[in-house]
Order: C-alpha cells, then structure tokens, then sequence
C-alpha cells in the first residue's frame, strides 16, 4: 500500500442553486496526513465526499493523475457511524465482505482480514457481532474494512466524532500508527483542533460557507507522538482556534447576528 497524491483545481460544489465550495486549490502529496477544519457547515464533508467520488464537481480532481468521475476502489472512506458495518456479520466477515464480493479465495481474503484485524488491535474480536462491540471496536473494525482494499487514499470523516475523549485519543494514537505502517494518504475531516494539531502533516483551514474555500494552511513539522503539553503543538492550536474563531465570527456577523455569540 502506497499514497496517492491528490489535486484540486478551482474545485466548486453546489446543490441546486446553493453554491457550498467555490475555487479550492489544493495539492496533497502522496503519504500526507490532512486535515480539514473549519466552522460548522462549511462544506468540509462535501469536499471529502467530492474526493471520494460521490459528488460532482466543476473544476477538477485528480489521484494519481487520474480525474476522479465516481467512487473507487483507490479510495477508502471511513464514516462516523459505525452503522455502516452489517449487524448480522462477525466483525472478520464484515472486513471479508468486500474481497468475497470481487472473488477473492477464501484462504487468502480471511489471512488478509486477519492482517488486517490485527493491525487495528481486534484480533481478540473476530467473531463478534457489530452489537458486541464498544463504539471504538466498531470504528476499528470499520478501518480494517477500509484498509483491507488498500486504498492509495483514505478519506476520513469525524471517525471518532462520536467517542468518549479517552477513546478518542487512543484511536488517534493507534491511526498515526497505522498510517506510518500503510504509508497511505488520509484527508480527515474533524471539529477537534486538538486532533488535528496531534495527527496532521498539514491542517487546511476552510472558510466559512456560502461558497466556502480555503483560508489557511499550517503545515505541522513537530514529531511524533505529539503531545498536548508541548509549547509548539498550544500555539499552533492557538493559532488555529483563532483562524476558525475569525470565520465563525465572520459568518455570524454576515447573517446580522452578534459576533460575541461566537466568543
Ligand atoms: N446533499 C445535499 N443537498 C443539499 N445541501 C447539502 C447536501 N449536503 C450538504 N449540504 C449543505 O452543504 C453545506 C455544507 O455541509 P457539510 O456537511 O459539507 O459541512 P461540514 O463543514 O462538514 O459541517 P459540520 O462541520 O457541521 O459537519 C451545508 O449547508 C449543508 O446543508
């Protein structure tokens, strides 16, 4: 498994006649660890799932080269929901599911579920159904699922938006780890400064809708693993929290509505 690189150009989204992104340009090199951050409702999803071929563009995207016209095997995505797993699957079938589908024999897509289970720390688990799991187990197992295809990108959106602070935080741990091992591309979408200062290359700071765009990118050189109490890492989420600060501010005032709301 390798990273894809992946590039924007004048990519612009629109619903109907509501334009949510408007001219991003962006280009990721092959193993970066992305993440995009910004206010509520901005288009951050949107733009992932412009990646991931399920939304249409104007301008163009590229992995690889290759223009993105539909979602494909190359690209992985992983959900918040672990709903996504099938409740009446182990956990092992679920991660098998996909090689089963495309034909692969069955020794060699239950040595790859294997791998893979292991890799993300539920080797203990392969027989359980999705209901017997913790919401951190599901979201692991929803990573092997991913990592079995080994996609050239991994497209990540909020995965551990919905657990508790501690599994998070191990989670994350375990991803940067992960990634190092797979040397894949991930673009992550989260809310979490924090998470983003712990895991990124570089942190894509979007503006806030309508037609939302990019307003800065931080590149972040500090080693890992990064820690919390590092000087470097608080003025970099310093740094950030103001930026998304400014926008949401920003947005809020457009709408007529008091800026120390956002304070
Ligand atoms: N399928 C759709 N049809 C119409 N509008 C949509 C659709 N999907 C998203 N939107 C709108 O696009 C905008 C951006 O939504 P999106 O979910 O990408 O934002 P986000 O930055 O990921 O939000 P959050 O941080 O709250 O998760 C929102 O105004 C949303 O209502």
């Amino acid at each position: 498994m390798t990273g894809a690189s992946i590039n924007l150009e004048h990519v612009g989204i629109a619903f109907g006649t509501a334009q949510i992104v408007s001219n991003v340009n962006l280009t990721i090199q092959p193993g970066e660890f992305i993440c995009l951050l910004g206010p509520s409702g901005c288009g951050k999803s949107t733009l992932l799932n412009a990646i991931a071929g399920f939304t249409p563009v104007s301008g163009r995207i590229t992995v690889d080269g290759v223009p993105v016209t539909g979602p494909g095997l190359d690209r992985g995505v992983v959900f918040q929901s672990s709903e996504v797993l099938f409740p009446w699957l182990t956990i092992r079938q679920n991660v098998e599911y996909g090689l089963k589908l495309r034909g692969t024999p069955a020794k060699e897509r239950r040595e790859k579920a294997d791998r893979y289970l292991a890799m993300v720390g539920l080797s203990h688990a392969l027989d359980r159904f999705p209901a017997q799991l913790s919401g951190g187990m599901r979201q692991r197992a929803q990573i092997a699922r991913v990592l079995i295809n080994e996609p050239s990108v991994v497209l990540m959106d909020e995965p551990f938006g919905a657990l508790d602070a501690q599994t998070r935080e191990v989670l994350q741990a375990e991803l940067a780890r992960i990634w190092r091992a797979t040397g894949c591309t991930i673009v992550f979408v989260t809310h979490d400064i924090w998470e983003a200062v712990l895991l990124a290359d570089r942190v894509v700071v979007m503006t806030a809708g309508p037609a939302a765009g990019i307003k800065t990118v931080e590149e972040i050189t500090l080693p890992h693993p990064r820690d919390q109490g590092d000087a470097q890492a608080l003025t970099l989420f310093r740094r950030l929290r103001d930026d998304i600060g400014a926008e949401v501010r920003r947005a809020l005032a457009q709408q007529g509505l008091s800026t120390e709301a956002a304070e």
